[in-house]
């Protein structure tokens, strides 16, 4: 039984910088940090502090890392280690994975088996601080990334070290095999959807829809297995309260991971900690607003461009800034990178993020500017042009897919925004579009899209009606909702 003892010394950890130290040391020390005692550790943290918070820590506490946290002593640490060491290896037979220099996709299935088949029958699985081993240990309950996980942390245990967690921006499965060039699925994904343990995720790849990022996950090392474990920290007492301890441990230890190099291929991990550094910024470090930059040149170099979350990281920090015009670029950028997918049911997390921009978040941002002066955004080409690009992307990504995107009720606010904008201001638009020679197919005519939409203050130029594409798509939704077949998601 491998044993934490040569790490007993870094207990009772009593405080964040303790913490802090224990990660230090299973990241610099350790032959390879043990995802397993770190997942028990931050876990007991956050759940001690969030979910039983009864009397556990000082009236008053200081906000440095000298912030005191409740007493988290070995034995219990050590008990909860040896737990998760014997449930493994006792129900993974060995035997038929005999001297196995990579796994296979037996024993990946067979670990997931495991750990699914010890889950508590039925819960609500899209509760908070379900994600770690602790969670695992003492409630036998895991959320769909914490499944993952904890497979990973297994194979860590059975000495796979092939086997490492690809994380997308709404789902996570394992890569395994001689050059990691072996996918399998190990978890569910969203409600009602029949799982798919064991299989690759080729078909997934292939359906170009955004939960598999065309095949762009972050593909995990060890240390960018223990920053997932970070991340994966949720200070939330309730919905709009977080304690203070959990948040300021999980910025310390991102940080951490940050100085190491440990977030440079993980974009959400820097996101995160971006919104923790606007909340809370630590002295002497980059301005949120950086850390939003790289996590998309993150994303643009090493992802080709695939991901869309760390635009709408920066678009948010916009928008709560009353950044407006820099909101619509981050999220025109988003858009242009949703339309290289298809929408299929799987991807309602996204739906609802760009649902939420469209309907909701832009259409405040038209009340309340629309009191003011003359420089206001609506008469700002170049803010109708990134709106126009915005729609345009979800229109692209409607295009092609089984599940349409658009219904009436995006219509409305779509054009409620685009009339905001004076015709002389729409006037000054200049489309440049091309002609993508679409594939062979009995209905589809030739697609003009918008390659281009630059903006210029000059008054030269008429506006090109090629961004008829996007009024083509709107009269589609109005015939749609007067036939009323009505997108199913409303
Ligand atoms: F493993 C799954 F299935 F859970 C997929 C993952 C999600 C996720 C994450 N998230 C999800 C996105 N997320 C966002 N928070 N704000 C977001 C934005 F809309 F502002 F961009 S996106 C919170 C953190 N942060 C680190 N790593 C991961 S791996």
């Amino acid at each position: 039984m491998e044993s934490i003892a040569s790490r007993e010394k870094f207990f009772p950890v009593q405080d964040i910088s303790e913490v802090v130290q224990l990660f230090e040391y299973e990241l610099e020390m350790n032959k390879e940090p043990d995802l397993t005692l770190l997942s028990i550790v931050v876990g007991s943290i956050e759940n001690l502090l969030t979910c039983n918070r009864s009397n556990v820590l000082p009236e008053q506490n200081d906000v440095t890392s000298c912030t005191k946290l409740p007493v988290i002593d070995f034995k219990i640490v050590n008990a909860l280690y040896k737990k998760f060491h014997s449930t493994i290896k006792g129900y993974v037979d060995m035997s038929q994975f005999a001297n196995l220099k990579f796994a296979t996709r037996e024993l990946v299935k067979r670990v997931s088996d495991v750990i699914w088949n010890s889950l508590t029958r039925s819960y609500y699985k899209d509760r908070a601080h379900l994600q770690s081993l602790y969670s695992y240990l003492t409630g036998n309950k895991l959320d769909c990334f914490g499944v993952a996980f904890a497979v990973v942390a297994a194979c860590q245990i059975l000495g796979f070290n092939d086997v490492h967690l690809a994380l997308s921006e709404d789902h996570a499965w394992v890569i395994f095999g001689e050059n990691s060039c072996e996918t399998a699925e190990v978890t569910w994904h969203g409600k009602g959807n029949e799982d798919k343990r064991g299989q690759s995720v080729e078909p997934g790849i292939a359906s170009k829809c955004w939960l598999y990022l065309n095949g762009y996950p972050v593909r995990c090392n060890r240390y960018t297995e223990v920053a997932s474990i970070v991340s994966a920290i949720n200070p939330s007492l309730n919905v709009n309260n977080d304690a203070m301890e959990v948040a300021l441990l999980q910025q310390q230890l991102l940080w951490l991971l940050y100085d190491k190099g440990h977030l440079s291929i993980y974009p959400m991990a820097i996101g995160n900690l971006g919104d923790l550094e606007e909340v809370n910024p630590s002295p002497d470090r980059a301005h949120c607003s950086v850390l939003f930059e790289e996590a998309i040149m993150i994303a643009r170099t090493c992802y080709k461009n695939m991901h869309v979350y760390p635009y709408t990281y920066q678009g948010g920090y916009f928008y709560r800034h009353s950044r407006y015009k820099e909101a619509f670029e981050s999220w025109a950028n988003a858009s242009d990178v949703l339309k290289q997918y298809n929408y299929t049911r799987d991807d309602e997390e996204i739906y609802k993020e760009v649902m939420e921009i469209a309907n909701e978040l832009i259409p405040h941002i038209m009340k309340v500017v629309s009191g003011h002066s003359a420089h206001s955004i609506l008469k700002d080409p170049e803010c109708f042009a990134h709106l126009l690009r915005f729609y345009d992307g979800i229109c692209q990504w409607e295009e092609g897919s089984q599940t349409p995107v658009l219904h009436i009720g995006w219509a409305k606010p779509l054009v409620n925004t685009i009339s905001k904008f004076d015709s002389q201001v729409r006037g000054q638009l200049i489309i440049t579009s091309e002609v993508e020679s679409a594939e062979d197919d009995e209905n589809c005519n030739n697609v003009s899209t918008l390659k281009g939409i630059v903006a210029t203050t000059g008054d030269e130029q008429k506006v090109r009606n090629d961004w008829l594409n996007l009024n083509t798509n709107l009269a589609k939704i109005e015939d749609s909702a007067e036939s009323g077949n009505l997108h199913p998601n409303i």
